[in-house]
C-alpha cells in the first residue's frame, strides 16, 4: 500500500517540538540551524514557533492552567511541547492562521506513542483555546515573567522596570557588536546605529552573524553592551599584565587586547577556549591562552589587573535566552555564589599589590553582585572597593550606583532608542597590600 505523504508544514512542527521539549527538560535553547532543517523558510518558521513559545511561556502557564482542569497529562510524549506551540501560534502569532495550529498538532502527536492517545484532548483543549484567544491575546504582559521572579525583581527595580523587562521579554534583544577599528564605513554597511564607545547596535535580528559585512575580516565581535562595559573600567595608568579569568568565547579579552594591554586568557573549558581562539585568529589578536581551573590557578608573575566575568545564573541574558527565568533555582544560584566567591579569593592572589580586581556577573540577583562585593570586603584582607565615578561612563553615568558600583538591566537603554541591554553587575576592588 502506498505510504501516505506528511501534510505540509508537519515536518517542522515535529522537529520544533523536539527542540522545545528539549529546552522545557532543562536545555539551553539553540535555534534550529540548517543541519536541523534546511529549508531556510521552514527553519525561521519552526525557530519563530519555539521563540514564542519560550518568550510567552508565562502567559501559556496561566492559559494552561484554564484550559486543563486536571493539569497535564504525565508521561505523555511530546504532547506538553506540541500544545504550546500551538498555543503560541493561536494566541500569539495570528498572522499564521489558526487552522494549521488545530490541525498540524493533532497531526503530530498522532505521530508519537506515547502521546496519540491523547489526540481527543489536544483537539478539544485547542478549539476551546481559539474561542477564547482574543481574550488570551490581552493578558497582561508581565505575566511572562515567573511569578517568583516578578515579586522580586519588581521590589529591587520598580514596577516600571518590571514593565520594561517583560517587554524586552517578548521582543527579544537587538544586536549589539564591539568595532576593532572606528570605522564609519563598516557602521553605515551594517546598517548601524552608534550606541555607547565602541559599541554599536543592528535592530534587524534575523540576519546571521557570519553573513554581515566584515565578519569574516574580524572587523567587529558580537558583545551586548552592558557586557562591554567592565574592560573599560581597569584604571591602569598605561598598558599592563592583564588576567582574564573566566574568558571564552573572548568578548572582554578582545577588548583589553584592543587597548593595548598584555592579556593572559583563562578558562577551564577546552571546547569554549578553542573558541576563543578562532575568535582572536579572526580578530587578528594574539593573547596568551590558558586552559585552568580559576579557581587555583597559581601564575608565575603577579599582575597589573585582573577581570573576573564570573559564571553566574545569567538571569541578565533573559532578553536572548529566556529558558534561564524557567530553569534557575535558589539552590542553582547559591552554588554559583560559593564558586564565585571561591573564583574571587583567587583573582585576588593572582593580582600584585596597588592591582585592580574587576568582579561582574550577567545577573539581575544581588546575591551574585552587590552582596559579593560585601563578601569579598569582608573575607579578603587587603581588598579595598575602587569606586567608579560616574564620570569614567559619561556616556552612561545613571548605571553607577551611590556606592560606586554598576548595575545595568534590560529597562536601562544605552543611546537613542528603547531597545535597554542585559542585566549586568560591575565592582572594582584595588589590592592594597
Ligand atoms: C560568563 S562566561 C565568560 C564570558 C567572557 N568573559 C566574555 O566576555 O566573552 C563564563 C566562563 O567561565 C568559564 N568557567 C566556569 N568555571 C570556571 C572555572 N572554575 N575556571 C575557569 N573558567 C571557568 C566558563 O567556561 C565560561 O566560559
Amino acid at each position: 500500500m502506498a505510504h501516505k505523504p506528511d501534510p505540509a508544514g508537519l515536518k517542522l512542527r515535529l522537529i520544533a517540538a523536539q527542540r522545545l521539549r528539549a529546552v522545557l527538560g532543562g536545555d539551553h535553547f539553540v535555534p534550529l540551524d540548517a543541519a536541523d532543517l534546511p529549508d531556510g523558510r521552514d527553519r525561521a518558521l519552526a525557530n519563530r514557533l519555539i521563540n514564542t513559545a519560550l518568550r510567552r511561556h508565562g502567559q501559556i502557564d496561566v492559559i494552561l492552567a484554564e484550559l486543563l482542569e486536571k493539569g497535564l497529562p504525565s508521561r505523555s510524549g511530546s504532547f506538553e511541547a506540541v500544545l504550546r506551540l500551538s498555543l503560541a501560534q493561536l494566541v500569539f502569532l495570528p498572522d499564521l492562521g489558526a487552522h494549521s495550529a488545530l490541525f498540524l498538532a493533532v497531526e503530530a502527536i498522532k505521530r508519537d506513542n506515547k502521546a496519540r492517545h491523547l489526540a481527543g484532548l489536544m483537539n478539544a483543549v485547542l478549539r476551546k483555546a481559539q474561542s477564547n484567544s482574543a481574550r488570551y491575546g490581552l493578558m497582561d504582559e508581565s505575566l511572562v515573567l515567573p511569578e517568583p521572579v516578578r515579586k522580586r525583581w519588581s521590589d529591587l527595580y520598580g514596577a516600571e522596570a518590571l514593565s520594561r523587562f517583560a517587554n524586552a521579554l517578548i521582543e527579544g534583544a537587538p544586536l549589539d557588536l564591539t568595532l576593532r577599528d572606528d570605522d564609519p564605513g563598516l557602521v553605515e554597511a551594517l546598517g548601524a546605529e552608534r550606541l555607547i564607545a565602541d559599541t554599536v547596535r543592528l535592530e534587524q535580528r534575523d540576519r546571521p552573524v557570519d553573513a554581515l559585512p566584515g565578519y569574516a575580516e574580524g572587523r567587529f565581535w558580537v558583545q551586548d553592551a552592558a557586557s562591554a562595559l567592565p574592560a573599560r573600567l581597569l584604571a591602569l595608568p598605561e598598558a599592563g599584565a592583564v588576567l582574564d579569568l573566566c574568558a571564552a568565547p573572548g568578548g572582554k579579552t578582545a577588548q583589553l587586547t584592543k587597548a593595548g594591554h598584555r592579556v593572559t586568557a583563562l578558562d577551564n573549558d577546552p571546547s569554549r577556549l578553542a573558541r576563543l581562539r578562532a575568535n582572536m585568529e579572526r580578530l587578528g589578536y594574539d593573547p596568551e591562552l590558558v586552559e585552568a581551573d580559576a579557581a587555583n590557578y597559581a601564575p608565575l608573575a603577579l599582575f597589573d589587573a585582573v577581570l573576573l566575568d564570573a559564571p553566574c545564573s545569567a538571569t541578565g541574558t533573559f532578553r536572548r535566552h529566556p529558558e534561564v527565568l524557567w530553569h534557575r533555582s535558589a539552590g542553582d544560584i547559591a552554588g554559583r555564589v560559593r564558586l564565585q566567591q571561591a573564583l574571587l579569593a583567587n583573582a585576588f592572589r593572582c593580582l600584585k599589590a596597588g592591582g585592580t580586581l574587576i568582579y561582574c556577573t550577567c545577573s539581575l540577583e544581588p546575591e551574585e553582585g552587590e552582596l559579593q562585593v560585601d563578601w569579598a570586603l569582608d573575607a579578603l584582607p587587603g581588598l579595598e572597593l575602587f569606586p567608579i565615578r560616574p564620570e569614567e561612563l559619561a556616556d552612561l553615568p545613571e548605571i553607577v550606583t551611590p556606592r560606586g558600583l554598576v548595575r545595568t538591566h534590560p529597562g536601562i537603554t544605552p543611546g537613542q532608542g528603547n531597545a535597554g541591554m542585559d542585566g549586568f553587575f560591575v565592582a572594582r576592588f584595588r589590592r592594597t597590600r
